[in-house]
């Protein structure tokens, strides 16, 4: 991890900058893909699983047979830690189902708002290097508690052909019953294409690599909505003299195992801290067995040294971190000044990972600066809002001259109309 003493705020653009997409034309691949799967159906599906993933499915859905297997494989203890984690995200995402809101206008009208599940929802679950169980419990528990009535999942095959069975345990746990074995920008396709086997979802949710995240971004073009651009991820840490090297060093590399497209920053105003941090992360980053692809990723990672407090905050909100972690005393007074980060994790017990599985915030969110606009997943994101309209006849009598000046004067006549008769009839 390079070392930034001090940088002039000209130079934050340019120290910020997300990894490079290593001159890969994504949008081309994505292209290719997606007109296959269009024309071919499932058989694009086969070839591009072999293409990518280097194997040979004759069938993409997962059977009953893996289903039960999926059961027995998977170990007690980590059936109890996956059913602590699914009620702490249960509860959390509960409160957040939005209710019923109205205005009542006493001339005789009034307005409301009510949340509808989505129906068809499509959520993938990376599983290129990591089997990320937890992202089902992340996507499929606010779906299900949302009402959504068709919940399908695609996640990539292993070399053998099969799904990690913590995978599809966990599902079933939350009640999917419809696993797909297709990964990358063919997954992406097909629930935004529909194929035989994998039929057309109206939402597709969930993270993933830089093709899944191009590929989510492709299907804006098929009438498909998509959650968020959730890609490879980040974590920034702010910290102060307060901070714990040993702690800082493993919640750097905590997301730097990610990938090799994963970018952590430390940013700080003690320059003798990041000595410290450099110290300990080398040590525990021989100790862990993924230290190959986070070695790759630290080369896109940053020490950064600023003069204050105030900095610090600006240098976060430039960047919008997809995780930030406030490694520093008086944390509270630094919440009302983040604008930008998808989730935010305070103090020096509250680490990452916390937020990856168990305390009950959803882990998927958006990197890649699009956190300035674009929130996690949330309750909201599995509901559109439907408003409501009842008028009474003294109602459209009050509203009446507004409605008519305004379409006039828009040049609409037929608007304007649409009230006169009906002020006309009640006067009868
Ligand atoms: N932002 C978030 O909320 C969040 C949450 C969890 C994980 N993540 C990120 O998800 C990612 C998971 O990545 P992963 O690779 O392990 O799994 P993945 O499931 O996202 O991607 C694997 C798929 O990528 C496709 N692929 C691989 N090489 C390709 C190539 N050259 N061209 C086209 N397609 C190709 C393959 O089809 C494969 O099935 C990581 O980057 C991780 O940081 C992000
Ligand atoms: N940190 C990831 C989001 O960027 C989520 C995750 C899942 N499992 C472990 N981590
Ligand atoms: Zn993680």
């Amino acid at each position: 991890m390079n070392k930034i003493l001090y940088p002039r705020k000209e130079e934050w653009m340019k120290i910020l900058e997300r990894p490079e997409n290593r001159g890969e034309d994504l949008d081309k691949v994505c292209k290719a893909v997606f007109d296959e799967v269009k024309r071919d159906g499932d058989e694009a599906l086969k070839k591009y699983t072999w293409y990518f993933d280097r194997v040979k499915l004759e069938c993409f859905e997962v059977t009953e047979e893996e289903f039960q297997e999926a059961e027995k494989a998977v170990k007690k203890e980590l059936k109890e830690a996956i059913r602590v984690a699914k009620g702490n995200i249960e509860e959390f995402h509960k409160i957040q189902i939005p209710e019923k809101c109205e205005y009542v206008n006493e001339r005789g009208f009034r307005c409301w708002q009510e949340g509808r599940a989505i129906d068809r929802v499509g959520l993938y679950v990376p599983g290129g290097s990591a089997p990320l169980f937890s992202t089902v419990l992340m996507l499929a528990v606010p779906a299900k508690l949302a009402g959504c009535r068709e919940v399908v999942i695609c996640t990539p095959p292993g070399r053998d052909g099969r799904v990690n069975p913590a995978i599809l345990w966990t599902a079933r746990l939350c009640g999917v019953t419809r696993v797909f074995k297709v990964g990358g920008i063919q997954a992406i396709a097909a629930l935004a294409l529909g194929t035989k086997s994998v039929g057309r979802v109206d939402k597709i949710f969930g993270p993933g690599n830089r093709f899944v995240m191009a590929a989510k971004q492709w299907v804006g073009r098929y009438g498909v909505a998509i959650d968020m651009p959730a890609g490879p991820s980040e974590l920034m840490v702010v910290a102060d003299e307060s901070a714990r090297a040993t702690f800082v060093a493993a919640d750097l590399l905590s997301q730097a195992e990610h990938g090799p497209d994963s970018q952590v920053f430390l940013v700080t105003c003690d320059e003798s801290l990041i000595d410290r941090v450099e110290e300990e992360l080398n040590k525990q980053l021989n100790r862990i067995p993924r230290k190959a692809i986070a070695e790759v990723a630290l080369r896109n990672s940053k020490y950064i040294v600023l003069r204050s407090r105030e900095e610090c905050v600006e240098l976060v909100n430039c960047y919008a971190p997809e995780h930030l972690m406030l490694c520093v005393k008086d944390y509270l007074d630094w919440v009302p000044e983040i604008r930008n980060a998808g989730s935010v994790f305070l103090g020096h017990y509250s680490p990452e990972s916390a937020g990856d599985y168990a305390s009950g915030t959803n882990h998927t969110l958006p990197t890649n600066g699009y956190a300035r606009a674009y929130s996690g997943v949330n309750m909201d994101a599995f509901m559109k809002k439907i408003t409501f309209q009842e008028i009474m006849p003294e109602g459209l009598a009050y509203l009446g001259k507004t409605i008519e000046i305004m379409a006039d004067n828009e040049k609409l006549e037929a608007h304007g109309n649409a009230v006169r008769v009906r002020n006309v009839e009640s006067k009868i």
